[in-house]
């Protein structure tokens, strides 16, 4: 198969689908990997690394869209690559579809065959968003305590306060993996953390993991009400696979927040589940203030720390590529209960219940969907 890795567009986008390592394994796997010049650069991989483990270097994204079979990129297409898209072009990715209906018409209408990372499931794990959200969590931590210095708009709160002063509150929404990580950082730096979660068996994990040194609250509107309010930091990690994320921390919730506060949502990706972060933000222009409060909402918060993150994320996707490359994606899905989960798009229709449901569209299994799409893929 002819594989095609694009340069990312995205605002400060800087990590990309496949490192001279993968392309190593995919080519010695005999298939083709076209990759854009330059496209590595932010992840600090050169085109002569990239040629000498094999690709075939680009000039342009164009020649990248047009020859190949296979796209992989890191994060969704933008508007001006959706004129690249056509019938059976399989798109090998991180979507979030259900928060960008544009991207589902333009997906939908053109016939692609949509694979999402973050859907893709083993034993109720996501092993293609696990990694980003390692990255995720640890950064939220490290974001909000910046965010929470004054120069930076801040209430003028150490995390781990000194002898003598209050260290500082922070609650965690959302006990999964970003959940976990943000934990993580925040125990080390000594912040007083609270993590919150709908499942008792995860609280249970958690309690297990860190002792006492979490308090573990269950989620219901009281409880997160409270703790908001208390909070110096609040970081939103909540995940209902594939749908839009739950609005869990209402507008007077943050109104109640004292002023300086910050709140980190990294679920902004699935839309977020605060009902005051009503834009995505970027790298350039990450914050802006509401009600007092220090907002952050970027959706690609792993791209900052794109070396790291293009080899844990990387890691993870080339088998599945490779999957796909050598079966054809009909085959690799019919074979692959993971990857039939990543499904999003075929044949004109959507093919993950949570997306279609949440977006207004018929939902079709995907052994259906694939019917009309042709073998040679
Ligand atoms: N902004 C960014 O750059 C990035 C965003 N993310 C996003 O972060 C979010 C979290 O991802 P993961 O931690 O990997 O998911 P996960 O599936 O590991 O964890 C989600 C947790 O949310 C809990 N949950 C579900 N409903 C809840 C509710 N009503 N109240 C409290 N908890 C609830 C679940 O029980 C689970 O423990 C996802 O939207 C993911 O796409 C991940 C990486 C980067
Ligand atoms: C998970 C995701 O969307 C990201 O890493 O950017």
């Amino acid at each position: 198969m002819i594989i095609g890795v694009p340069k990312e567009i995205k605002n400060n986008e800087n990590r990309v689908a496949i490192t001279p390592a993968g392309v190593s394994t995919v080519v010695q796997a005999g298939h083709s990997v076209y990759i854009e010049k330059g496209a590595g650069l932010g992840s600090g991989f050169t085109d002569e690394q990239y040629a000498a483990a094999g690709a075939l270097m680009a000039d342009a994204a164009q020649e990248v869209w047009e020859k190949s079979q296979m796209i992989m990129k890191v994060k969704e297409p933008l508007a001006s690559e959706y004129g690249y898209f056509r019938e059976g072009l399989i798109l090998f990715t991180y979507l979030h579809l259900a928060a960008d209906a544009e991207l589902a018409a333009a997906l939908t209408k053109s016939g692609v065959v949509s694979i999402a990372y973050e859907t893709v499931e083993v034993n109720r794990t996501l092993p293609l968003l696990t990694p980003m959200s390692e990255v995720a969590g640890r950064m939220a931590t490290q974001i909000g305590a910046q965010f929470l210095e004054k120069p930076y708009g801040g209430k003028g709160v150490l995390l781990a306060g000194v002898p003598g002063v209050q260290r500082a509150k922070v609650t965690v929404i959302g006990g999964g993996v970003v959940g976990t990580n943000a934990a993580k950082i925040a125990v080390g730096l000594g912040a007083d953390v609270t993590v919150i979660d709908l499942s008792a068996d995860r609280l249970r994990q958690l309690d297990d993991q860190f002792g006492p040194q979490i308090q573990t609250l269950m989620s219901n509107p009281y409880n997160i009400a409270e703790a908001v309010r208390q909070s110096d930091l609040v970081i939103g990690a909540v995940l209902i696979p594939g749908a839009k994320a739950p609005k869990l921390v209402s507008e007077d919730m943050v109104r109640s927040m004292s002023p300086g506060s910050v709140v980190v949502d990294v679920a902004i990706d699935q839309g977020g589940i605060f009902a005051t972060v009503d834009r995505i933000t970027t790298h350039d222009a990450p914050t802006y203030v509401k009600h007092g409060v220090v907002h952050y909402a970027v959706a690609n918060m792993p791209g900052a720390v794109p070396n790291t993150s293009t080899i844990a994320l990387t890691n993870v996707t080339i088998p599945y590529a490779l999957q796909i490359a050598g079966k054809g994606v009909k085959q690799a899905i019919a074979d692959s209960p993971a990857l039939t989960k990543g499904l999003t798009t075929a044949g004109g229709a959507i093919t993950y219940e949570a997306v279609a449901k949440d977006l207004n569209y018929d939902y079709v299994p995907a052994h259906k969907a694939l019917e009309t799409v042709s073998s040679r893929n």
